[in-house]
């Protein structure tokens, strides 16, 4: 494992996740505090997740008079997360986190609002390529801003990792909710399952119409092929679509 020992890296994630009081704020991967000493400080509801019980322990001494601080041993693969809004702010482990983006940004119905991560540089890249190279990525990228703030240098940890790391922002869209999100899903898959047919005939299959106008104001070309879209343009076309009520296969 790779520990944060950057002040300012921890500072600069923190801050832009702005946390606050009355939020509640998960850390998955706690270690032995470097970001949950300084959340705290925040006055957020902190629930720091680990599960190496030597640094349970630590940390529980280290917290013993941070009244805001929950330290949980478990597993931040399958431990519950909360059904309420919360926000996450984590250097998570490079090995399991496919899975826990999927478990933070796939559920149609996930309390997240916003997370601030330390992730390895080459899945921050992917996540946040303009058009996703899969269903899934596109799914988590069209409803979640998801913007890589900056390059952490393998220097920022103890050990040092081979690879650099990124500072990644993820926040949640607006709308994309309910039948937006329904439909949103139903895009995305028409689209990665015929990635080299023209979109406007792969919405349509969708739609069961031709929505050029709506296309055009999402500033989606008709002819584009469908696995050039961007995830920006999927979330607006969704939003768009359902907004205007012309999402229904026997509208227009
Ligand atoms: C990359 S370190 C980050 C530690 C600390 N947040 C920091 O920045 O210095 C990841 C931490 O996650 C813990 N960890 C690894 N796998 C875990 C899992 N499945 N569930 C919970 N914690 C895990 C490790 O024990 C380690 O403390």
């Amino acid at each position: 494992m790779h520990f944060l020992v950057s002040r300012p890296v921890v500072r600069q994630l923190i801050r832009s996740c702005a946390p606050g009081p009355g939020d509640l704020v998960v850390e998955l991967g706690a270690g032995a505090g470097a970001i949950t000493v300084p959340l705290a400080a925040t006055g957020a509801r902190v629930i720091a997740v680990e599960r190496d019980p030597a640094f349970t322990g630590r940390l529980r001494t280290r917290l013993a008079d941070a009244g805001n601080v929950r330290v949980v041993d478990g597993d931040a693969r399958t431990i519950a997360l909360p059904r309420k809004p919360f926000l996450v702010v984590a250097s998570i482990p490079y090995s399991i986190s496919t899975v826990l983006l999927r478990r933070l940004l796939d559920p149609r119905a996930t309390a997240l609002r916003r997370a601030a991560l330390v992730v390895e540089w080459g899945f921050a890249r992917r996540l946040t390529a303009a058009v996703p190279r899969s269903a899934e990525l596109a799914w988590w990228a069209a409803r979640f801003d998801l913007r890589l703030v900056r390059r952490v240098a393998a220097r920022c940890f103890q050990p040092a990792p081979t690879v650099d790391s990124a500072h990644l922002l993820i926040e949640r869209r607006p709308g994309l909710g309910g039948q937006a999100g329904q439909l949103l899903r139903a895009l995305l898959d028409a689209a990665y399952g015929d990635p080299h047919r023209p979109v406007l005939r792969v919405v349509a299959r969708v739609t069961g119409y031709r929505p050029r106008r709506p296309l055009a104001r999402c500033g989606i070309d008709p002819v584009a092929l469908a696995g050039t879209v961007t995830a920006r343009q999927w979330a607006a076309l969704a939003v768009e679509l359902t907004r205007s009520g012309n999402s229904q296969p026997d509208a227009g």
